[in-house]
């Protein structure tokens, strides 16, 4: 039988011709990524064995950011943690406060990864990178220091969903409302421990922070990675970068590789979807209820990029954040900050009566600049709304596209981004 894309990863870096879903593998890891959040932990568990090293110093990338600039001294000292274990060790890429950001968003435009290798890190949407058609996956702290001190990992070969999205989007219909019908459809659990491969010429159309936008969300519905195959859009992407294409190594699912499930998903029949409380999985067509909102947060590695931010601005030029209604926009890295600012977006958000923040994982898991409080509302351009993930156990967030944000930010209250045209313009009933 023909492998998919993440066997033939697997195979190619656990050293068989052939690897079938369920064998164990030991997988060489390309590269691991680090931040100040379970790292710390990784670095103490190799140091209580006498293990501390790095399997290769020039593999590790290491980016601060959930908890930075520091908000207490707890933050300050984990921080200080990975920033001094960068410098004894000369780990090369090193990305701190002031030039990085999110580090999935940072790893993903470096170049540095490339299609056809192998990622970990301890954060579970290391699957972002996997839009690169690279098998990435998210690990504990035990795995995380395998991987560091030895630049090896343990895997069970996973089975593959395949995700076949097809036909055009309507206009208001983004990457992340594909994602959110495909995880309510399937359940937060609907993707348990597999690999969910985006095929089909939605897909195909699809630019790459879209595509990183799909396979940063797998977690979300159990999968252990999400992938697209290598095509133009990709090559462009890494050519941007420095990086051609005989520099990686690109696969491709046989056509006879097996697959666990078959979804199929047709684009012109998804509507601007939200995730109600509290789990990703339940989601309602946006413009449904006019639930009152107390925040509204653009950013996170799921939707912080600069496509993400032009559509913010498209909606909010010349008009403003609702009264009552907390804004908060967080640009997910430097570079993505300076291009909206030269863009004036920054400026159109500000004249909206937003706030713009600095790039980190700020208000997404609540643990700075932006923490919920009781009952508080939030509708959230990130990826997760559990229970107390944004601040206090009764506060509401509720999930959408960047452009569903924009509109219940102006609104006041959820809305329907389709009340937008391209241009901006207030298309259906005037608030
Ligand atoms: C803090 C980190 C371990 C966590 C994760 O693994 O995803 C965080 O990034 C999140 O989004 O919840
Ligand atoms: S932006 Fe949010 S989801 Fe992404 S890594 Fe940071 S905390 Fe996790």
């Amino acid at each position: 039988m023909g492998m998919t894309i993440a066997e033939k990863m697997l195979a190619a870096h656990s050293g068989y011709d052939q690897v079938v879903p369920g064998q164990l593998i030991e997988c060489d890891i390309d590269w691991v990524l680090c931040h100040e959040i379970t790292t710390p932990a990784a670095l103490k568990m190799l140091e209580d064995r006498g293990m501390a090293r790095v399997f290769n110093p020039d593999r590790i990338v290491a980016v601060p950011d959930h908890s930075v600039p520091a908000m207490n001294i707890k933050a300050a000292k984990m921080y200080q943690t990975l920033k001094e274990w960068v410098h004894k060790n000369g780990i090369k890429h090193w990305f701190d406060v002031g030039r990085g950001g999110i580090a999935h968003v940072v790893l993903e435009n470096t170049g540095l990864m490339k299609p056809g290798q192998t990622l970990v890190s301890g954060d579970s949407h290391t699957c972002n990178a996997g839009a690169l058609g690279a098998f990435a996956t998210g690990v504990g702290s035990t795995d995380l220091a395998g991987a560091i001190y030895a630049g090896k990992v343990w895997f069970k070969v996973p089975e593959t969903m395949l995700i076949r999205v097809t036909g055009q989007a309507n206009p208001g219909v983004t990457p992340k409302d594909i994602v959110l019908e495909v995880i309510k459809r399937i359940g937060a659990d609907g993707a348990n421990y597999m690999v969910m491969e985006w095929v089909g010429d939605y897909i195909d159309q699809l630019d790459m922070e879209g595509r990183f936008t799909l396979t940063n969300m797998a977690i979300e519905a159990g999968g252990k990675t999400g992938i697209v195959a290598v095509d133009d859009t990709t090559r462009r992407f890494m050519s941007e970068r420095g990086v051609s294409p005989g520099e990686y190594t690109e696969y491709q699912s046989d056509p006879d590789a097996g697959y666990k499930v078959v979804v199929e998903v047709d684009a012109s029949q998804v509507e601007p979807t939200i995730a109600y409380p509290h789990i990703p999985s339940n989601g309602k067509v946006a413009g449904s209820d006019p639930i009152k909102v107390t925040h509204a947060y653009v950013g996170s590695c799921t939707n912080g990029r600069i496509s993400d931010l032009r559509d913010v601005a498209r909606i909010m030029k010349g008009r403003k954040v609702a009264d009552g209604v907390q804004m908060i926009v967080v640009p997910a890295t430097q570079a993505i900050w300076k291009q909206a600012a030269q863009e004036g977006l920054l400026e159109i958000f500000v004249d909206a009566g937003a706030s713009v923040s600095y790039p980190s994982c700020g208000a997404c898991l609540g643990m700075h600049s932006g923490v919920l409080g009781p009952d508080d509302v939030c509708i959230s351009s990130s990826n997760r709304n559990f229970v107390g993930r944004m601040g206090d156990p009764s506060a509401q967030i509720y999930l959408a596209s960047p452009a569903t944000v924009a509109a219940s930010a102006v609104a006041g209250h959820l809305a329907d981004p389709r009340d937008y045209d391209a241009e901006g313009n207030r298309v259906n009933a005037a608030d």
